[in-house]
């Protein structure tokens, strides 16, 4: 099942669906008892907690009572907590009086020495980056920090790091994912969802991401009655004199991520086929034969030939994938994507996104990719550390690489090619992104291993990959 990730609004929907839960304060026992496992974890794990020092940071609303609550059972298991209260008239009465009865102190300023410090400053409550107090307090922090809800300072909805913000080593939170868990997922650290009661929430165009497990059982496999062409052929078309790399790339790549056949048209036949014997290639579109779906774009020029190839390819009632080249060209004339009915895959970096959308990405880029998947009428897959996948009515999927060893180039050209292929199997766009943004990110963090990798490394583990998948 995919995950979902909520917005601050939809979390307040769930809590207050729980009535009682929520009135008579066993929701945020629940989320403290939740943060105080998470710490006593990691003292365990450094040597235990009886005389310890944490510290706590609490600012002025529930958060700050979930920090507060923490320390108390904290403070119970000897761990020395000292509270900085950035507002103390407005700091959660039931909270500071549980810390004070536990043996917890409060201070001015935290203690230099610390074995952790619980960021207790925002939680959905919170806008924009940490205020004056707060920043000074953290500025100071060297010991971990471990987040309440979310690291202070992060947009919940959209992930925006606002600065100056928090960043945490571990984040603590409750009942649902909320949308930057994934968005800002570099800056919140090892992520621990404590079960409080919540009921299942269900936005069909929320924020999912995939599972490891749903990209296994969503990738294309051959069955007995199977041959070559029932599988769903895909066609490159890629490549030229000058790039001939981007051709042999995506061409390799669909060859790697799913059975049956893949066609190539372009002015790099030879050199594909010299790398890739098992490719059927073709030098134009007219001899190229029948395929379930094509996939346009990497290397293959931006001027009057290429767009004669993007209009005849859109013609078509094909799924098609459209990455870099395509859509420089497809940026001076996007009718030829906004009238289509079959399915369109767009896969804009950073720079041919503001090309399509006529403004940049800008900080919110899961607000603006789903404007322009809505505006275009297409799945629009937006690539980055985070990639995210939107669907023209909203739904989005994410995923997070976990590294960022794919940022090398070429690397777009292997996503093209995975991707290609499993549209051709059928899967429908969002999946199929979203499905080859998770194992090319895999890939390169399986290739990389720690060092540099050039795309034909990335593009060796695919395979790998998936193999892996499928055996989990
Ligand atoms: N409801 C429940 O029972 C449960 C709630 N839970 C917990 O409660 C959290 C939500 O609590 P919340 O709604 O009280 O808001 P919260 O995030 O603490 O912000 C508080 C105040 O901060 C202020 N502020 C805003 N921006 C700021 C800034 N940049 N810098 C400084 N201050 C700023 C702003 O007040 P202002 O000063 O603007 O008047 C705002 O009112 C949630 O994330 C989870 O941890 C869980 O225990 C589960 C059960
Ligand atoms: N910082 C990053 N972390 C992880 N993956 C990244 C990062 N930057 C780019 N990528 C991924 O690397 C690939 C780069 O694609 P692209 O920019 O089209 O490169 P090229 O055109 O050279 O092939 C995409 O799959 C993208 O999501
Ligand atoms: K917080």
């Amino acid at each position: 099942m995919p995950i979902q990730y909520l917005t601050a609004d939809a979390v307040r929907v769930a809590e207050h669906a729980t009535g009682d839960l929520l009135a008579n304060g066993t929701l945020m026992r629940r989320a403290s008892a939740g943060v105080a496992r998470a710490v006593i974890g990691e003292l365990n794990r450094t040597g235990g907690c009886y005389g310890r020092a944490v510290g706590l940071v609490i600012g002025a609303g529930n958060n700050g009572g979930d920090a507060l609550y923490a320390g108390a059972i904290l403070a119970r298991r000897g761990v020395r907590c000292s509270a900085v209260l950035l507002v103390p008239d407005r700091a959660h009465a039931g909270g500071l009086a549980a810390l004070r009865a536990a043996g917890g102190r409060v201070v001015d300023v935290l203690p230099v020495s610390l074995d952790m410090v619980v960021d207790g400053v925002l939680g959905i409550g919170g806008t924009g980056p940490l205020r004056p107090a707060a920043a000074e307090v953290f500025a100071q922090v060297t010991a971990p920090i471990v987040a309440v809800d979310l690291p202070s300072g992060i947009d919940a909805d959209t992930g925006v790091v606002n600065d100056p913000s928090v960043r945490a080593a571990i984040t603590v939170t409750f009942g649902a994912y909320r949308n930057l868990h994934l968005l800002a997922a570099p800056r919140c650290g090892r992520i621990d969802l404590v079960d409080i009661g919540l009921p299942p929430t269900d936005t069909p165009d929320g924020l999912f991401s995939l599972t490891d497990a749903d990209v296994a059982g969503l990738w294309p496999v051959p069955g007995p009655a199977d041959d070559k062409y029932t599988q769903g052929v895909v066609g490159i078309v890629a490549g030229s004199a000058r790039y001939p790399g981007a051709a042999i790339l995506a061409s390799g790549a669909a060859v790697s991520a799913t059975s049956g056949m893949t066609r190539y048209v372009g002015s790099a036949a030879d050199q594909v086929v010299s790398h890739y014997p098992e490719v059927v290639a073709a030098n134009g579109l007219a001899d190229a034969g029948k395929v379930q779906a094509w996939a346009v774009g990497p290397g293959m020029g931006t001027g009057d030939e290429a767009l004669e190839i993007l209009r005849t390819v859109l013609a078509t009632d094909l799924p098609v994938l459209v990455d870099a080249d395509g859509l420089t060209v497809l940026a001076q004339n996007l009718d030829l994507v906004r009238g289509r009915s079959a399915p369109t895959l767009l896969t804009p970096h950073a720079g041919e996104f503001a090309r399509l959308a006529g403004t940049g990405v800008g900080d919110d880029r899961l607000s603006a990719v789903r404007a322009l998947a809505a505006e275009l009428g297409a799945t629009v897959l937006l690539k980055g550390r985070i990639t995210l996948v939107a669907t023209p009515t909203g739904r989005v999927y994410g995923n997070d690489a976990g590294s960022s060893w794919a940022a090398t180039a070429g690397a777009g050209d292997v996503l093209t090619g995975i991707a290609g292929s499993l549209l051709a199997a059928g899967l429908e766009p969002a999946l199929a992104g979203a499905c080859a943004a998770r194992v090319h990110a895999l890939a390169a963090a399986r290739a990389a291993a720690g060092a540099p990798i050039g795309a034909s490394a990335l593009l060796a583990a695919v395979r790998p990959v998936i193999r892996d998948l499928r055996n989990a």
